[in-house]
């Protein structure tokens, strides 16, 4: 459940234009110049199936300029789908969800059933309100409206998008809404990330905006506030709206037209003014399939093990095949590749990973020097005759394989987790599609600011696990053998690994080759992994664990290759 936002309570009327926030007054006597004309949105022919269920058949709509449409219907009726449809996050032809027909925008007259020559066959510029609000978290509230202004060219295609000029910053848009500007996203109370939520999706000048279940978990005041809200801007700015609801109480007051999802007819019907108030008991709930849309066998118990492993080790080749044309890099804005990118260096290489590793590399170095002389047999003679020997064996292995394997699997197991359960919830939280409707895809973002944060990373740790391993392994000897000293230990420890005096050239592209496609390898795999499609927080914490078996056996796969050519 929301909270109300203290900022709301003395009326929606104040948020209009009162300048609230942190930053000094704007002009905002004028609606930005760069919101487009209105167009209305068509619906022609529309097919919807989900699963084994018909949701929608032969649907004809017409969603009008410029105005309120509001969409209800039960539980389960398909008003999520339709929405995401209507969004452009559902393929045409995708897993589970399979749809035909058109969707097109109209003419810009605010009437109900635009001319047939008027329907402009472009894709229309739609931005999405999401109901659990899809804010980036990492940023400020004044970040995510400008991640939307600084996108707003790429969403929607061709002419209606054409001519835009320079509309209201991030700060105005915030002041309009009343949302303060620099406070962590984490920190707004509900009502505040909901206005967040709708400046971000204005900002970026769609024609169409749509609504999705927006007072939902909202107590009836604070429900109407937002309706009001909703009313407040669709005046303001002229957008086409479409809100979608089982809440009709609330938001029907709204709405200029209004359609009902009907799950049983499987269509949109609209339902006329002077019958709104019959909607409560038009509404019907969804029925289960009767599997006419596609009968569904049910797989058994052998395909339900093998399949889902067979999908897996399917999904990592083809991940690992289209890596190199997922990695070219198509940022369109390098600031907000770079914000990225120091997001997830914070965390695949922040303090905590540092701390992490060199634990690690004292615990290594620290048990292969001390053991190894430790229970050295028959040690009176045969230590005088091999610590040299011994000593100079010990820098190699940690230096080429203990210190690596144990490196990236941590980095692996620990970074790889963390990444997996960041992109996981961005994907169930609606993040990644937020960026989808602002025409961005996750990879220029996601993916490439990923691998960067681990291919630079992953060595980074691991020559820091290896200094500390180094130097208790240096102190560890010294402690043991206080006669002989570390400047025996530093001449031996090291004669394996330098020539010319400089120091640790033997083999460092071996080790340099482990960590980087290590780094490579646990990156896809997160990144992946974390955008599969999540309904649950239970699909996130199964991707996390994923995350950690595939990263972890990929490791030491690279390692035991490596060391087969390498030695
Ligand atoms: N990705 C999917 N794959 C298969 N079926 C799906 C998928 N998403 C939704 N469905 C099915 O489509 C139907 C409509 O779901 P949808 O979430 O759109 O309902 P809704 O009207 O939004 O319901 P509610 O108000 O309860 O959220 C349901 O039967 C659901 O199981």
């Amino acid at each position: 459940m929301h909270d109300s936002d203290p900022q709301r309570t003395e009326g929606p009327e104040s948020t209009a234009s009162n300048g609230v926030g942190d930053g000094g007054p704007a002009d905002l006597s004028v609606a930005p110049a760069s919101l487009p004309e209105a167009h209305s949105l068509c619906l022609e022919k529309l097919n919807v199936v989900a699963g084994d269920r018909c949701l929608l058949r032969d649907v004809d709509a017409v969603f009008p300029a410029a105005k309120i449409t509001v969409i209800v219907g039960g539980s389960g009726a398909g008003k999520s789908v339709l929405l995401r449809l209507l969004a452009g996050l559902i393929p045409q032809n995708g897993d589970s969800i399979g749809w035909s027909g058109e969707i097109k925008l109209g003419g810009k007259s605010s009437g109900d059933k635009p001319a047939d020559d008027s329907v402009t066959p472009v894709k229309p510029s739609v931005g999405i309100v999401f109901q659990q609000f899809a804010l980036f978290d990492e940023l400020t509230a004044r970040e995510n409206v400008q991640f939307a202004i600084d996108h707003r060219h790429r969403i929607g295609s061709g002419k209606v998008q054409s001519g835009r000029k320079p509309s209201w910053t991030a700060k105005q848009w915030l002041e309009h809404l009343g949302v303060p500007q620099r406070t962590s996203v984490t920190h707004l109370s509900g009502g505040q990330k909901q206005r967040l939520a709708i400046a971000r999706t204005l900002a970026a000048s769609p024609e169409v905006v749509l609504y999705d279940e927006p007072t939902s978990g909202l107590d009836a005041a604070s429900g109407r506030l937002v309706a009001q809200l909703i009313r407040e801007t669709q005046e303001e700015h002229h957008r086409t709206s479409v809100v979608v609801t089982h809440d009709y109480e609330t938001l029907i007051p709204i709405a200029d037209k209004v359609y009902l999802l009907d799950p049983q007819a499987e269509r949109l019907v609209e339902i006329e003014k002077q019958r709104w108030a019959e909607i409560p008991q038009l509404m019907v709930p969804a029925q289960d399939s009767d599997g006419s849309a596609g009968a569904a066998v049910q797989p058994s118990w052998v395909e339900r093990a093998v399949a889902p492993m067979l999908e897996a080790t399917g999904g990592a080749i083809v991940a690992a095949l289209r890596l190199p044309l997922d990695l070219v890099p198509i940022v369109p804005r390098h600031r907000w590749a770079a914000r990225f990118t120091l997001h997830y260096a914070r965390l695949v290489a922040g303090f905590s990973a540092w701390v992490y590793l060199m634990i690690a590399g004292l615990i290594i170095g620290f048990t292969a020097t001390y053991f190894t002389f430790r229970f050295l047999p028959f040690r009176v003679y045969t230590q005088p005759l091999l610590i040299d020997e011994l000593l100079a064996s010990i820098g190699f292995a940690l230096y080429r394989v203990l210190v690596p394997i144990l490196a990236t699997i941590l980095v692996a197991a620990r970074c790889g987790a963390a990444v997996a359960a960041d992109v996981g919830v961005k994907q169930y939280g609606g993040q990644v599609d937020a960026m989808k409707t602002l025409g961005v895809s996750p990879r220029s973002y996601l993916l490439l600011p990923i691998v960067v944060a681990f291919v630079i990373g992953t060595p980074i740790l691991e020559w820091l696990a290896f200094q500390c391993a180094r130097s208790v392994s240096m102190v560890s000897f010294a402690m043991s053998f206080p006669d002989i000293g570390p400047h025996f230990w530093q001449l031996h420890f090291d004669r394996n690994l330098m020539t010319d005096g400089t120091w640790f050239s033997i083999g460092w592209k071996w080790v340099l080759l482990k960590n980087v496609v290590c780094g490579l390898g646990t990156a896809t795999i997160a990144y992946y992994q974390g955008l599969a499609p999540k309904r649950s927080a239970g699909d996130v914490s199964r991707s996390i664990t994923s995350t950690v078996l595939w990263t972890t056996l990929f490791v030491l796969v690279v390692h035991l290759v490596v060391a087969l050519s390498e030695f």
